[in-house]
């Protein structure tokens, strides 16, 4: 990578701050240590210590040392990398049951910080890109640990999300509410560097994600959807559509912001008592947040992400996100039943993602 003239995640953050002179610095210095944390973790991902090393959590190694998964070794350097700086009121993440609380001995500031340490954690014994994803919200207090309830922010309220990407090379995609921009670590400097800036998703697209194997556990609306893609150019879509799935929504999003398509991750009948398999506060969020910030749409079926109320820190949701015309259309299969669907008391009975959208 060249790096003469590019800018630095930290010259970024510094011309961003210009449009906020009242503001305290706490917000970069946020922005900064997440970045920071994010290069720790990769570390630990490019030097192998994968599955192998640190993938069971009663591992041992040849000192006799318990070892832990690399999961609970990114949740453990989100954490102190972040409690000490006097910016935050408290943490959650997907590596803990209850919300953080910033220790006594520090400082609570105005923030709070939600994150998957590691997603994908499924593709690191195999060697397959991995990602941390963060959401940043407001507190409501500081002279107070943030409650619970103090984290149930719909997603429109974020003021700041992003993910690193540990990959063929590191990457730190950030949106502060001004368009989604992309750095890649330079090795030599250690440094973020901006070089995707104002990264934007193409509104139609020939790719779909979607994990296939569970078809037969899938809605009519998503059925319809997938189905019209596989018809390609014979089908009332007149183009071939391409797929990939890489398990790591992370990645997958990140495809989505370089080059279009669309992701799903639809609720279904496999286990009616989830309401999807992704996390709303710290997966589903802040990847719609990016995605719209992008110029893409990112939805529970039914209504924006970002709109839904949530009622429990490790909620989860149906998502669909990526290439905005792909994601109305599945909107419109949602809002408008084909015929067979609709006289299908099957399909009535549960609607794909009708638990997020009575929380809307
Ligand atoms: O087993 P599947 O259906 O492929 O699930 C893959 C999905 O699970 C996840 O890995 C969940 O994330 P975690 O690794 O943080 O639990 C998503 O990143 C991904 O989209
Ligand atoms: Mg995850
Ligand atoms: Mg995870």
């Amino acid at each position: 990578m060249k790096n003469d003239n590019r800018m630095t995640l930290t010259q970024f953050l510094i011309e961003e701050r210009r449009r906020f002179p009242q503001a305290a610095g706490d917000f970069n210095s946020l922005i900064l240590n997440v970045a920071l944390v994010c290069k720790r973790i990769a570390g630990h991902v490019a030097a192998g210590e994968l599955g192998g090393m640190m993938g069971s959590a009663s591992a041992t190694n040849v000192q006799g040392e318990e070892q832990k998964k690399l999961d609970v070794v990114s949740n453990d350097l989100f954490v102190q990398g972040n409690n000490w700086g006097g910016y935050l009121a408290g943490m959650v993440s997907e590596e803990m049951d209850l919300p953080y609380h910033i220790p006594d001995h520090y400082d609570r500031g105005p923030y709070l910080l939600l994150f998957d340490p590691l997603d994908g954690s499924s593709n690191i014994d195999i060697n397959i890109s991995v990602g941390s994803i963060f959401s940043v919200l407001r507190a409501a207090a500081t002279d107070r640990p943030p409650t619970e309830q103090d984290f149930l922010q719909p997603g429109k309220n974020q003021v700041a999300a992003g993910y690193a990407l540990y990959g063929p090379c590191t990457m730190f995609v950030l949106s502060v509410g001004s368009g989604v921009h992309g750095f890649t670590l330079c090795p030599q400097l250690g440094e973020f560097m901006l070089t995707h800036p104002n990264m934007k998703i193409p509104p139609e697209t020939q790719e779909f994600a979607i994990n296939a194997s569970n078809g037969r556990f899938w809605e009519d609306p998503v059925r319809r959807y997938v189905d019209e893609c596989i018809a390609g150019k014979s089908g009332i879509r007149g183009k071939d559509f391409n797929m990939r799935w890489i398990a790591s929504m992370v990645a997958d999003a990140h495809r989505i912001l370089m080059r279009g398509g669309v992701f799903l991750y639809p609720r279904d009948t496999k286990d009616p008592a989830k309401a999807g398999r992704l996390r709303l506060l710290y997966e589903a969020n802040p990847i719609g947040y990016l995605i719209e910030q992008a110029g893409g749409r990112a939805s529970c079926g039914g209504h924006p992400v970002l709109e839904v109320k949530p009622t429990d820190i490790h909620q989860r949701i149906g998502l669909v996100f990526g290439s905005k015309k792909e994601v109305e259309r599945i909107e419109d299969y949602h809002a408008h039943p084909r015929e067979e669907a609709s006289s299908n008391p099957l399909f009535h009975a549960s609607s794909l993602f009708r638990v997020a959208e009575s929380q809307a």
